[in-house]
């Protein structure tokens, strides 16, 4: 299957990876780093209009491969494309129980563990080696960074990014676009847009939050 990658970053080199080893075919790199389009090693890099060209002339699946969760969200609404046109990029020593739910979009990195009953939505990132236990629920744009650990039941809002090694205690919930400093413990639930960190997780910063911090 010929796969057309958006991004060019860091993220999206591990994400180019895992597509090979799935052995699929990346036909093109499109990211508005490049001024016009050429070739290197078989693959097209091109910027993201060049979509519109590769659409007339090949069958492909995309995949968003940018880490931060607001500038996915605004490509997948300015490129408009089906929701079945996202592929699923799972890593093959991620363990992901039959009865989990993975939306299109979502990349799974190495070692990542779905547990029974979890749903997670679309363009999610499950990072490597982090854990969603049984019966969660990750709406879209959700980031779980590297080792992150959401425990049972936990709902997380869209766009919610939880650092890495941070752990969520079971049945809490945060709220849509918050942040979770890294190797923070969630104990209680959390309100949307917000910035909370430290064992327990206290609220920092209550403001809208218009980027990612990284
Ligand atoms: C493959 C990959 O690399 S995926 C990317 C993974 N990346 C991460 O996990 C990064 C997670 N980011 C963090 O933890 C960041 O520190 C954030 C987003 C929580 C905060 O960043 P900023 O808003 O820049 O906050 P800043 O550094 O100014 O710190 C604000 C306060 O929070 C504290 N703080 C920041 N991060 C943490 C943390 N993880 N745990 C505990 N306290 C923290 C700071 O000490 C500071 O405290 P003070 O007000 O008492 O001085």
């Amino acid at each position: 299957m010929n796969v057309v990658v958006i991004g060019n970053g860091g993220h999206s080199k591990v994400i180019q990876e895992i597509i090979r080893l799935n052995g699929y075919i990346i036909i093109a790199v499109l990211d508005d780093q490049y001024q016009t389009n050429f070739f290197e090693d078989e693959v097209i890099y091109a910027p993201i209009s060049y979509i519109e060209k590769l659409e007339s002339a090949y069958v492909f699946q995309i995949s968003i491969a940018i880490g931060d969760n607001s500038i996915r969200r605004q490509l997948m609404e300015l490129l408009n494309l089906s929701p079945s046109q996202y592929l699923s990029v799972i890593h093959p020593t991620a363990v992901i129980s039959q009865t989990a739910e993975i939306g299109n979009g979502t990349v799974i990195m190495p070692y990542a563990v779905v547990n029974a009953g979890a749903v997670i939505k679309k363009h999610c990132i499950i990072n490597s080696g982090a854990i969603i236990e049984h019966d969660s629920l990750l709406e879209d744009y959700v980031h779980a960074a590297p080792r992150a650990t959401i425990t049972g039941e936990v709902t997380i809002g869209e766009g919610a990014f939880i650092g890495a090694g941070a752990t969520v205690i079971p049945q809490k919930k945060i709220g849509a676009w918050s942040i979770i400093g890294a190797g923070s413990t969630v104990t209680s639930d959390l309100p949307s847009y917000c910035i909370a960190v430290g064992s327990p997780a206290i609220v920092k910063n209550n403001n809208s939050i218009k980027a990612e911090r990284r």
